[in-house]
């Protein structure tokens, strides 16, 4: 393309361009202005008036921040059909005053041409355009040429190549996914917009897309099946929180807010597991062997005395016998519901069997029904009697119960017969323990053992009173919208706004006591049933945690996106018919992701000799690109590790300068080596610190950088990499596959076999070299 027809191109491009965001500047003016006067009625003091007002502000709010977050890359892309029509394709879809598109959604289904559409499929495309802006301003056009036949020969010296996809995938890391709409690729594309139904699991090596692609289909999804999922939400389980952090500004940048982001660790309301603990713990705590385990830990709470227990009540001399509490128990048992909801059977048949020794030692026919009702409620309320009856059958909170469990050594022998000696020592911890993540699946089946306590049913009881006063008043208020909407004085709806209005009518009649975001709920309820469930890294959640995580989405709708050889957990997944023939069987599908955008092929070399070290069965994703740069590697003495360390750590720092630069350290030598690196080294930030993402220098343990990227990484010491952990190679695998740029390894001795494609620089850094 000669300078002056770019220009040309540029120019045509740059009035569309700039027509679009002048509409964007109207509908956010429109919509700020709206608010405002929404905002500005007063409040009239009766409940439908106020809570239409507030649902207006609601939907003007929503629409304000919509339209303000798709400031950055508004269009960023352009489709010429054989049939001679054309589209600009843009982060969200614009209209003009008389409802015409001007700017088409990426999720909209006419949008699909632009990433799927290839020379030997057109899809009716002629060209393909990646518009590329500078603020509002045209800095370049790229072309794909799809249909050469079809193209006039004018048009033929417009094209050039894939140049967004490599100037996206060549800038500096800055510490935080971006989103991708403009460069989604085929194969992405395919799964983004795959079905809503079901359980998809996209499986891909390292740097496939799979975290990118799985939160574009959350937008998608949300986009397409809005009425299904809005009121139910999305939830997107990550590995750690420096990984939700990394990954927490995607979906608000493509305009979706109502998504719930959690680790495991967080799936039960109240705890945050995030404690470390040893591997032996994680695996045996997240094996299925843990149901039968909580299982009979629970009966073991249902305790029948050794010896007849005498009890003084009101001055009568009343005897409990094994037997009595045993038929207690038997009929508590028979009741078939969890233990704190089947408490009520066993305290009724106490009662009947103490009432029945008072009524007999009073004689029978003296005392009428009245009198024998009276006499149980004395016995009920009697604290000697609520004492024992919280001693045979005590009402347990899962906290609670866990607990106890956790902390007793006589507990767990009794409900882990089969669990070894070292595996029971390596569960037993102190009561004040703060809780890990692989707690949290535990608790959870704690909850389904043990129900609600009296006291939260009674407190759901009363809300479903409240509710169904709350509904009437809302039908009401609806009435009074439509009637307003009839008048048309003072609602107008555009017609992309209709659904938004209608959504949000539903969420107000279905949550008329809705306290804060559908998120803050979702997050706060136990039993809460997501829509949909998308799991990154899904490869580390244990045979418990899936127990878990299915019980939130009993529909099975799921994106399930990992790597089954990056599986760093002790009690990870291995297999995915293993997990997903119990729970969707004939209901899972599966994609995969064969192209690594992440680590350009000179690293991918090496990181494909790790994999064949793990399964020499296995094929490595194929880089996009090369860099010329080969990774490097210096064997130094042990004595003089550390201040190799530090002196590679300054050089690569060098080289990377504005960009991101990662420390992977064996977790075995995380205090000593992160200890090393804060007092040599400026600007470093550690492991779950908050700032670690922001901060030039990260030093990380593997667990801790999985799903991360960097520009540089320096791998310390990989050979107690692989020892640290059961998992150890394939920690080594992720460890390898986490730059964009640059690889360094330092060994304290030999470089291990796996790695010698790196370059040796003896005990030098490339820029001693
Ligand atoms: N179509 C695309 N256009 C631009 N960038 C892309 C595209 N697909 C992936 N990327 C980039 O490639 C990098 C790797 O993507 P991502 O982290 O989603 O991979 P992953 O498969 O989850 O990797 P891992 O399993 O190693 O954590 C990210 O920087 C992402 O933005």
């Amino acid at each position: 393309m000669t300078e002056s027809t770019i220009k040309h191109e540029i120019a045509e491009e740059q009035a569309q361009v700039s027509m679009l965001y002048d509409r964007l500047d109207v509908l956010r003016e429109r919509a700020a202005a709206d608010l405002k006067r929404v905002q500005g009625e007063e409040r009239l003091g009766h409940d439908q008036g106020d809570s239409e007002r507030d649902s207006f502000s609601t939907l003007y709010q929503g629409r304000h921040a919509q339209l303000s977050s798709v400031e950055r890359g508004l269009v960023f892309g352009r489709v010429d059909n054989t049939d001679d029509t054309k589209f600009h394709i843009g982060r969200i879809g614009l209209f003009d005053d008389d409802y015409e598109p001007v700017l088409v959604d990426w999720r909209a289904p006419v949008a699909q041409s632009f990433y799927r559409a290839t020379p030997a499929d057109p899809m009716g495309v002629i060209r393909r355009r990646h518009i590329r802006l500078h603020q509002r301003t045209v800095v370049a056009v790229d072309d794909d040429l799809l249909d050469l036949e079809a193209l006039s020969d004018p048009d033929r010296s417009t094209l050039t190549g894939e140049a967004a996809l490599l100037a996206s995938l060549t800038s500096h890391r800055t510490g935080r996914m971006n989103e991708i709409v403009a460069t989604i690729q085929a194969e992405q594309d395919v799964i983004i917009r795959s079905e809503l139904p079901g359980v998809l699991v996209v499986q891909g090596g390292p740097g496939t897309g799979k975290t990118v692609v799985a939160l574009h289909r959350a937008a998608y999804l949300l986009y397409t099946h809005r009425e299904q999922l809005a009121r139910r939400g999305v939830l997107v389980v990550g590995p750690n929180a420096t990984f939700l952090r990394y990954i927490d500004q995607v979906l608000p940048s493509l305009g979706e807010t109502d998504v719930v982001l959690s680790t495991v660790g967080e799936l039960f309301p109240g705890v945050v597991g995030s404690a470390p603990e040893s591997p032996l713990a994680a695996r045996v705590k997240g094996s299925l062997e843990m149901v039968e385990v909580l299982a009979r830990a629970v009966r073991d709470f249902q305790a029948v005395p050794a010896e007849p227990i005498a009890l003084k009540v009101d001055n009568r001399e009343l005897t409990l016998t094994p037997s009595i509490v045993r038929r207690a128990r038997k009929r508590a048992r028979d009741a078939d519901e969890p233990h704190n909801r089947a408490r009520r059977f066993f305290v009724k048949a106490i009662l009947d069997a103490l009432t029945d020794q008072v009524v007999d030692e009073l004689g029978r026919e003296f005392i009428s029904d009245d009198d024998i009702a009276d006499l149980r409620k004395e016995l009920r309320e009697d604290p000697v009697v609520r004492d024992l009856l919280r001693q045979l059958w005590p009402e347990l909170t899962p906290q609670l119960f866990v607990t106890i469990l956790l902390s007793s050594d006589s507990r767990l022998a009794a409900a882990a017969p089969d669990l070894s000696e070292s595996e029971r020592a390596a569960l037993v911890r102190a009561n004040d323990a703060p809780w890990t993540a692989s707690d949290v699946a535990l608790l959870d089946e704690a909850a389904e053992l043990l129900g609600d306590l009296d006291s939260d049913v009674y407190a759901r009881k009363q809300g479903a009173v409240n509710q169904a006063v709350g509904a009437e008043e809302h039908l009401d208020y609806i009435r009074g919208v439509i009637e307003l909407e009839s008048t048309a004085h003072r609602i107008v709806l555009m017609p992309w706004e209709v659904e938004q209005f209608t959504g949000m009518l539903a969420q107000w009649t279905t949550q008329t006591d809705a306290v804060g975001t559908l998120a803050e709920r979702a997050a706060a309820d136990r039993t809460w049933q997501f829509g949909h469930v998308i799991v990154d890294e899904a490869q580390e959640l244990s045979a418990m945690d899936w127990r878990l995580l299915m019980r939130r989405v009993p529909r099975r709708s799921m994106t399930l996106v990992g790597d089954i050889a990056q599986t760093g957990s002790a009690a990870g997944t291995r297999s995915w018919a293993e997990v997903l023939d119990r729970y969707a069987p004939r209901r899972w599908r599966t994609a995969e992701l064969s192209v690594n955008y992440r680590t350009p092929a000179e690293i991918m070399a090496v990181a494909a000799d790790v994999l064949a070290a793990i399964d020499p069965s296995a094929t490595p994703p194929t880089s996009v690109r090369d860099t010329g740069v080969k990774p490097w590697s210096s064997s130094v003495p042990a004595a003089s590790f550390g201040s190799a360390l530090v002196a590679a750590v300054r050089s690569e720092q060098a080289e990377v300068g504005d960009g991101r630069l990662a420390v992977l350290v064996p977790s075995s030598r995380y205090a000593e080596l992160t200890s090393l690196l804060a007092s040599q080294v400026e600007g470093v930030a550690f492991g779950t610190h908050p700032g670690v993402l922001d901060s030039t220098i990260a030093v990380l343990d593997v667990g801790q950088a999985k799903g991360l990227e960097f520009d540089s990484v320096l791998i310390a010491d990989p050979s107690a990499i692989v020892a640290s952990s059961v998992r150890g190679l394939s920690d080594l695998y992720v460890a390898v596959t986490r730059a964009t740029k640059r690889l360094g390894v330092v060994c304290p001795g030999p470089i291990p076999e796996m790695l010698t494609q790196t370059v040796q620089t003896g005990g030098m850094t490339p820029e001693d070299s």
